[in-house]
């Protein structure tokens, strides 16, 4: 695909690095194929440490943050407790910036099998959404006011 202007920023735990690290790779190579930049992939020890993370990467020149993790079931319900965490602090943050964030974290409650077979296609949908939202606000915020009804896609 043609390069489009969208800069993204990318947040990835560290955490069940086996899986974390395919992830980027996939994250990477499908944003270069939807011709946007990485500007920067700022890595934490676990999921749960990615909300200041992506605050941060908010704060600079990016259009949108792509968060990549795996929370893994274990024996206690500490897995629930992180995933909730992450996916309504990173929303929250989201509505602060005005801008995408996309949840790349896959679980809570999965198995390592599980999340193998998650891999590609967790990092591939955070990306495309990051890149797809990101290009559809710069349309809306371009657009001059209409009275037909417009459609942004
Ligand atoms: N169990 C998982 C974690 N745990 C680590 C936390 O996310 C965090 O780094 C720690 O509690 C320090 O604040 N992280 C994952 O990404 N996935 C897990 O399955
Ligand atoms: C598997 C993990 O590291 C994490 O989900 C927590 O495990 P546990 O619930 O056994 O402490």
């Amino acid at each position: 695909m043609q390069e489009n202007s969208v800069k993204l920023g990318i947040v990835v735990a560290d955490f069940n690095y086996d899986i974390t690290y395919l992830m980027l790779q996939k994250a990477i190579s499908h944003a270069k194929f939807l011709g946007a930049q990485v500007k920067i992939v700022f890595k934490v020890p676990g999921s749960y440490d990615m909300p200041l993370a992506v605050k941060k990467l908010l704060e600079r020149d990016v259009d949108a943050v792509v968060t990549l993790g795996a929370v893994i079931r274990g024996e206690t319900k500490h897995d629930e407790v992180i995933g909730a965490q992450i996916a309504r602090l990173i929303a929250d943050l989201s509505l602060q910036y005005g801008k995408p964030v996309t949840l790349g974290v896959i679980g809570p409650g999965a198995t390592h099998e599980q999340a193998v077979e998650r891999i590609e296609e967790y990092a591939n949908r955070a990306v495309e959404s990051a890149v797809k939202l990101a290009l559809r606000y710069k349309k809306l915020e371009t657009m001059k006011e209409s009275q037909e009804t417009v459609l942004i896609e």
